[in-house]
């Protein structure tokens, strides 16, 4: 048996590569940031032949650490940051414009024209998704309206649409040289041009989104033998596995049956939740999405609650304000205070998402007064985070009638125990990380496993979950509802701010 899985993950900031052993554990890694993009406030793209270049890059680092060649990899799974947007040249694999990143809000005017027309729920039954600058049918769209000759490639056949998953696959297994097609269920849920139902493309969405059918890619299973690769980096091998990276952290954490749910921290938060077989509408400002689809086995549901600005804003603060050098540093600087000092950052830099869906809504910081400092800022940065989260919970239990016992985390800003113990005592329930921290890497790895026998069934993968750090809350409850009173109130400070 080969020795390794691979797996790709393509996140907002960084691509890794990861090889994992049969018991799920990290062998090696390589990892490469990219270039974010800001042409106009509100707007946020990645250059896709860059990423596509730190692909192969990571994927070699990662390979030579262990001197492993083609014959000790079973398979590569890719998961990627889901809705970002590629439009491409079949010919010539060149991108006909950057990728619009899923941040991106410059499809803010086509949202506001669809409400009007119908309402921000109008596609939600065939969908499960509100209309929103999130998903990528619109940003589709406004690529299609805006790029000079794009629209008529895509009408001929020659141009190409993709999330990272779609666009990578495409390069590995030979791009202009017959390069394969494909997405899969969970990725293509959130285009918001898929039918939960039949898992196609849906005509009625194509039709309103004005998208030519031809250009998209075909959807299969998260785990099967897409292709092989047939670039030098790994010659042969098996493309098996392909999951948007929220889906991927929930196969990862093992999230295998109804009611379980996993929140992964990174450049912003995202909360799913199993829910079997069943498709779940929400009464709460909640996203129905495929989980996850393993071959020819009966699909996965989940209820998400997807919350745009959470470690984005960290970086905003590293970036923008230059309070501190590294995302980390801003435990230590929180940690100069005892509390937020009264101040609550509402980060609304895309909008809110899960659960309010407040296109119009922009950043403020609400409570301040000359005893705020920076310690407190710092602070207010990473509750945030928290509360963000606890309105999550909140929305999920009630459209779930599941009251979560203790929630499964992982991603960056794990790392960071102010904000975890802070995440327990305001949600009021254990908080617990996973022996292995890459779970969004270890899902795919999961998924391309299982496509090529590398791993026999889910059975042996729950056996490789183990507990890394628990959190338990401490917080008298009358604290508690004090702090995310003031949270509800600088909330509906951010709204209506765009006209
Ligand atoms: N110790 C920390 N405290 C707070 N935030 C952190 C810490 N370490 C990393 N982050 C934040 O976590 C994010 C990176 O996490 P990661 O899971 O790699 O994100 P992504 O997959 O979205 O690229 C960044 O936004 C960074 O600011
Ligand atoms: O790349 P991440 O981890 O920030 O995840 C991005 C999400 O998939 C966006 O929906």
């Amino acid at each position: 048996m080969s020795k390794y899985i691979a797996a790709i993950d393509q996140g907002t900031t960084s691509t890794r590569c990861i090889l994992f052993n049969h018991q799920g554990k990290i062998v090696s890694v390589g990892q490469k940031e990219h270039e974010q993009i800001y042409p106009q406030p509100g707007w946020v793209e990645h250059n896709p032949e860059e990423i596509w270049k730190n692909t192969l890059e990571v994927i070699a680092i990662a390979r030579i650490h262990v001197s492993a060649t083609s014959s000790d990899i079973a398979a590569i799974g890719i998961t990627n940051q889901r809705e970002t947007t590629v439009a491409w040249n079949k010919r010539t694999g060149k991108p006909y414009h950057n990728a619009l990143v899923w941040q991106d809000t410059r499809t803010t005017d086509l949202v506001a024209k669809y409400e009007k027309e119908g309402g921000l729920n109008q596609f939600r039954d065939i969908t499960g998704l509100p209309v929103s600058t999130y998903f990528s049918g619109l940003k589709l769209q406004w690529l299609l309206e805006n790029v000079s000759g794009l629209r008529a490639d895509a009408e001929k056949g020659e141009a190409l649409f993709g999330n990272m998953d779609t666009f990578l696959i495409w390069h590995l297994t030979g791009g202009v040289h017959g390069g394969i097609h494909v997405t899969d269920v969970t990725n293509a849920s959130r285009t918001q041009l898929m039918n939960l139902r039949t898992l196609q493309w849906d005509q009625k969405m194509l039709d309103a989104y004005n998208i030519p059918a031809i250009m998209l890619p075909a959807i299969k299973s998260s785990s099967e033998i897409y292709g092989t690769v047939t670039n030098e980096v790994l010659p042969g091998v098996p493309v098996a596995g392909d999951l948007g990276d929220q889906h991927a952290a929930l196969v990862g954490q093992t999230c295998f049956e109804p009611g379980m749910a996993k929140n992964t921290y990174g450049t912003g938060c995202f909360l799913v939740m199993n829910t079997g077989s069943e498709i779940k509408t929400s009464e709460n400002g909640l996203l129905t999405t495929v989980a996850y689809q393993f071959g020819n086995n009966p699909v996965h549901y989940a209820l998400e609650g997807s919350v745009a600005v959470t470690g984005a804003l960290v970086q905003w603060v590293r970036d923008n304000l230059g309070l501190i050098k590294n995302s980390s540093d801003i435990e230590k600087l929180a940690k100069t205070v005892d509390d937020n000092g009264g101040a609550y950052f509402v980060p609304a830099f895309s909008g809110l998402y899960a659960p309010y869906w407040r296109n119009d809504a922009r950043g403020v910081i609400a409570g301040l007064t000359r005893y705020v400092n920076k310690g407190h800022i710092a602070r207010a940065v990473l509750e945030a985070t928290a509360y963000q989260t606890l309105d999550v919970v909140n929305a999920m239990e009630q459209d779930s009638g599941i009251k979560l016992s203790s929630l499964r985390v992982d991603g960056g800003m794990v790392l960071n125990q102010l904000l975890m113990q802070f995440q327990s005592d305001i949600l009021d329930t254990q908080v617990v990380s996973p022996a292995v921290a890459e779970t969004t890497a270890l899902g795919a790895a999961y998924a391309a496993g299982l496509a090529v026998g590398y791993w026999n069934n889910t059975d042996e993968l729950r056996q490789n979950w183990a507990v890394a750090h628990t959190w338990s809350p401490e917080m008298p409850a009358v604290k508690r509802d004090e702090l995310y009173r003031g949270w509800q109130k600088a909330v509906t400070k951010s709204y209506a701010w765009m006209d």
